[in-house]
């Protein structure tokens, strides 16, 4: 059986080096030694012993072609930063880069159309773990269907991560509108972000996950006082993100070769297809 090709920008970063990882232990992929990175000046990095060639922004026009030309058509990972994202659609678009779009921020609605007018199927997210996407079809449901369900309810959203962190959690930002859609007066600026490891450790978050983790907590009380709902979803470390992020990889080549063009898939139509 061939492999499906897939190369992962944002190495050395956080999140890029772990699903790195774990697609080198994967059957289904073979990895393009290649990552389109930021500005940093490393030329190369190892991991797990296979050395990865970081490209900087300024060559990455000259590089991809070279990749396409030795590889032919590969699948994209980008867990970048909320900073690189508009360009770096727009870059995966007019060099048609079929591309899975883990990293949160940018112009959302922007990229959603570069990827309409472009050649390309896209996976986009903000959130890829399996079981919060899960969750996030729950709640999508009862905004369809039951509209208007928490009107009134007064709404809370602490979201806890690593102290570098660049932007507000994109998965708080996705569930927020459909809490809107419920009913519930809710903006992204009402959201508590906490940033701090002291208040981090006070939380509970284990000491070893301070620098790598996503906590999340929504909760709804009712106008009366008399009932209070909760959503939980705390994450510690990164693997968690790998398994749907290949998963859509694996998604994004089967729509490249039936043929899908001009066409943005989210990660719970994933979910419902593989
Ligand atoms: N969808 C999901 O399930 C998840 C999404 N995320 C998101 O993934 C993103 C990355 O997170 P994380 O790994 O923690 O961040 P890091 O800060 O650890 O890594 C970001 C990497 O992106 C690189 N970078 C900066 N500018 C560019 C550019 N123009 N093009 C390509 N690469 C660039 C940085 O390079 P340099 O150091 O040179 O600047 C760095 O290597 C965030 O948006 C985060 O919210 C995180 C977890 C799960
Ligand atoms: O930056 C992170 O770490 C994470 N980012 C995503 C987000 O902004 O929601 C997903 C997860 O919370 C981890």
């Amino acid at each position: 059986m061939s492999t499906i090709l897939i190369m992962i920008n944002g190495v050395p970063g956080k999140v890029a080096t772990t699903i790195l990882a774990h697609a080198m232990n994967d059957e289904r992929f073979t990895v393009v030694p290649f990552s389109l990175t930021g500005p940093g000046t490393e030329k190369t990095v190892d991991v797990n012993g296979t050395e990865i060639t970081l490209v900087s922004p300024g060559e990455r026009g000259e590089v991809i072609k070279k990749i396409k030309a030795e590889y032919g058509p590969f699948v994209t990972v980008d867990y970048t930063h909320p900073t690189a994202v508009d360009t770096n659609v727009a870059f995966y678009c007019a060099n048609d880069l079929p591309f899975v779009m883990g990293t949160t921020g940018g112009n959302r609605e922007q990229i959603r159309e570069d990827v309409n007018n472009s050649s390309i199927p896209a996976v986009i997210a903000p959130n890829m773990a399996k079981q919060i996407v899960g969750l996030q079809a729950m709640i999508e449901y009862g905004a369809q269907n039951f509209p208007g369900l928490f009107k009134g309810f007064e709404m809370t959203v602490k979201e806890s991560h690593q102290s570098w962190k660049a932007d507000t959690s994109g998965t708080a930002k996705a569930i927020i509108r459909q809490f809107n859609l419920l009913g519930v007066d809710f903006t992204e600026a009402d959201i508590d972000m906490v940033r701090d490891p002291e208040e981090q450790k006070a939380m509970g978050i284990p000491e070893e996950h301070i620098d790598g983790h996503g906590w999340h907590t929504y909760t709804l009380k009712a106008p009366d006082g008399s009932s209070e709902f909760g959503i939980v979803h705390n994450i510690n470390g990164r693997d968690i993100y790998a398994e749907g992020t290949l998963d859509a990889a694996t998604y994004v080549e089967k729509k490249r070769l039936e043929g899908v063009k001009g066409h943005c898939f989210s990660m719970i139509d994933v979910l419902k297809n593989i």
